[in-house]
């Protein structure tokens, strides 16, 4: 009988400290005076943030009503400060970028220190900075400009879909033909493969990416939680994935064939993202990624895939397994976001015609039908430029991921951030600041607002939608060049308007990490006359 009462009183002490812990650690910000919503003691305050209601960043802009520029939440035990302050996110995101190096852990993920694996985007320091470094030329100049005949071509291809639809008579929901559009594109550019997404739009590896950035959404977010346990449960789930074949293993797999196809015809000319992959591969390899996934494996391998990751770091080399999992992030990072975006520009052109009219008579101006549209002619379309930058002002799609954990305690501009605390960029409040955006309401669609001499009266940090600093969004100027050349070449052709199932005001829903329109944008083409 002795015993259970024994576990009974144990576990009620457990609970208890637990308790007492979160309670600690729920009193930071009022210790540093900075206002916020009530935290519950065991999930902060993770279900206001997002309700049936509210997704997440209106829920960042409806406290801001209520406390302020800057402000305090919790995710679980984790302190989460939001703020609009540009030059307190300029200190954070740029001046001191050495104690900020690092994002707020995604809701799964391997631990970015003694996982001997680890992609860019979760990455931190040294190891961040490696991978960085070794990708940062696939998106130079050059690189860019060399890029341009493939995206007419794949952008072509689109345009001849999106007619067979007209010609039909039909509407469309334009997003999957543009999901399409960018995977072909970064097939090519990443990795010089032809995946012709766009003429079947369910290949194995399209379905698999799309239900990758379906699964590692929210619904993790409970790991929030309990952080402790995020890690090892990213273990357990990550070997699950291999053994039940599960969407992020499809992608591995996929790009790992690839990897072997590439490494038999080596050298593209320029090389791309794969090549510079290749060519900074280690050549004493760690062995297969799975031996990493179990928990019992994990103990074991750490110290020795520490040593070894050091030697690696100091040589600057890639393992085959960080080329796969690189592999994966420039598909996924890349895939949703542009094609979101355009969609958001189909949306907003749609529902706001005399501008779509200015930016047809730039385009049809300065361009032939069907012609090649170089990097030079793209940018010398100010408003095309414009129309773009005030759809990203609107629809932030990745407003979220913009934050930074803080690495070593310090203070910023008079404030103390103790270690581990995130700063979360209000991005959706900042693009809708009336006194950064005015005088028109900044609810209006008005690309006028990044007229050359506006853009350089903005504080460097107005706006936001690739993020800031060096960690920013590594894709930016090929995620532009990219939709320019589509937009022009759409609008060149069709007239876009709203017909029936167009939904106005747009719907949003929070998929993976970005936010999207919920079910698309469906939207008549009409081809105009040559
Ligand atoms: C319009 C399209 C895109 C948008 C709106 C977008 C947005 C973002 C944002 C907001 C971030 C976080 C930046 C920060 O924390 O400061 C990011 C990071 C990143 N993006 Fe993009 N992105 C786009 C396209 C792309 C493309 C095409 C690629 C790859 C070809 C890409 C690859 C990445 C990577 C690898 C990171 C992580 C960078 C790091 O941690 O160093 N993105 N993106």
């Amino acid at each position: 009988m002795w015993i259970p009462t024994a576990l009974a009183g144990v576990a009620v002490l457990m609970v208890f400290a637990i308790y007492r812990d979160r309670k600690k650690k729920h009193n930071i910000f009022r210790k540093l005076g900075i206002p916020g919503p009530e935290p519950h003691w065991w999930y902060g305050n993770l279900k206001q943030l997002r309700s049936q209601t509210r997704l997440a960043h209106e829920s960042l802009d409806e406290w801001s009503r209520v406390y302020g520029t800057t402000y305090g939440y919790y995710e679980g035990p984790t302190a989460i400060l939001v703020t609009s302050d540009l030059n307190f996110l300029k200190s954070v995101f740029i001046k001191n970028f050495n104690k900020f190096h690092a994002r707020k852990y995604f809701p799964l993920q391997p631990n970015p220190v003694t996982h001997p694996v680890c992609s860019m985007v979760v990455a931190e320091g040294q190891r961040w900075k490696r991978l960085r470094n070794i990708s940062n030329p696939s998106f130079t100049s050059s690189k860019l400009k060399h890029a341009t005949k493939m995206m007419n071509q794949k952008s072509e291809k689109l345009l001849q879909k999106l007619e067979e639809l007209t010609k039909k008579g039909e509407v469309c929901n334009i997003q999957p033909f543009l999901q399409g559009l960018a995977m072909d594109v970064l097939g090519e550019a990443a990795f010089g493969i032809d995946l012709n997404a766009q003429g079947d739009t369910h290949t194995p590896l399209l379905s698999a990416i799309r239900k990758f950035v379906q699964q590692n959404g929210f619904q993790f977010e409970f790991m929030a939680v309990v952080p402790e346990l995020r890690f090892r449960v990213f273990d357990v789930l990550f070997y699950l994935s291999k053994i039940l074949s599960l969407p992020d293993w499809q992608i591995i797999e996929a790009v790992g064939k690839v990897l072997e196809m590439r490494r038999e015809q080596p050298q593209r000319n320029p090389p791309d993202l794969m090549q510079l992959m290749i060519d900074a591969e280690a050549s004493d390899d760690h062995g297969p990624l799975e031996i990493a996934w179990t928990t019992t494996a994990i103990r074991r391998v750490t110290e020795i895939e520490r040593s070894r990751h050091a030697a690696e770091l100091a040589k600057k080399k890639l393992t085959t397994d960080e080329i796969k999992i690189q592999g994966l992030l420039f598909l996924v990072a890349g895939y949703d976001t542009t094609s979101t975006v355009l969609s958001y520009c189909a949306y907003a052109l749609a529902t706001n015609p005399e501008k779509q009219q200015l930016l047809f008579d730039e385009i049809n101006q300065n361009i032939e039908f069907e012609e090649n549209l170089t990097y030079e002619m793209v940018h010398a379309l100010p408003y095309l430029d414009m129309v773009l930058r005030e759809t990203l002002r609107m629809y932030s799609t990745g407003g979220l991921v913009i934050n930074r954990r803080c690495v070593e305690s310090c203070t910023i501009n008079g404030l103390t951030i103790p270690e581990g605390m995130v700063i979360q960029a209000n991005v959706w409040n900042i693009h809708y600041d009336p006194d950064i955006w005015g005088p028109t309401d900044p609810t209006v669609f008005e690309p006028e607002r990044f007229t050359a001499e506006r853009r350089a009266e903005l504080h460097p940090l107005a706006w936001l939608p690739f993020g800031a600093g060096p960690r920013n969004c590594i894709g930016l100027r090929f995620a532009l060049l990219q939709a320019k050349i589509v937009l022009a070449k759409l609008i060149k052709k069709f007239r876009i308007v709203p017909c029936q199932q167009t939904k106005v005001p747009i719907e949003l829903e929070e998929k993976s990490t970005i936010i999207s329109p919920k079910g698309g944008v469906t939207v008549e083409l009409q081809l105009r006359e040559l």
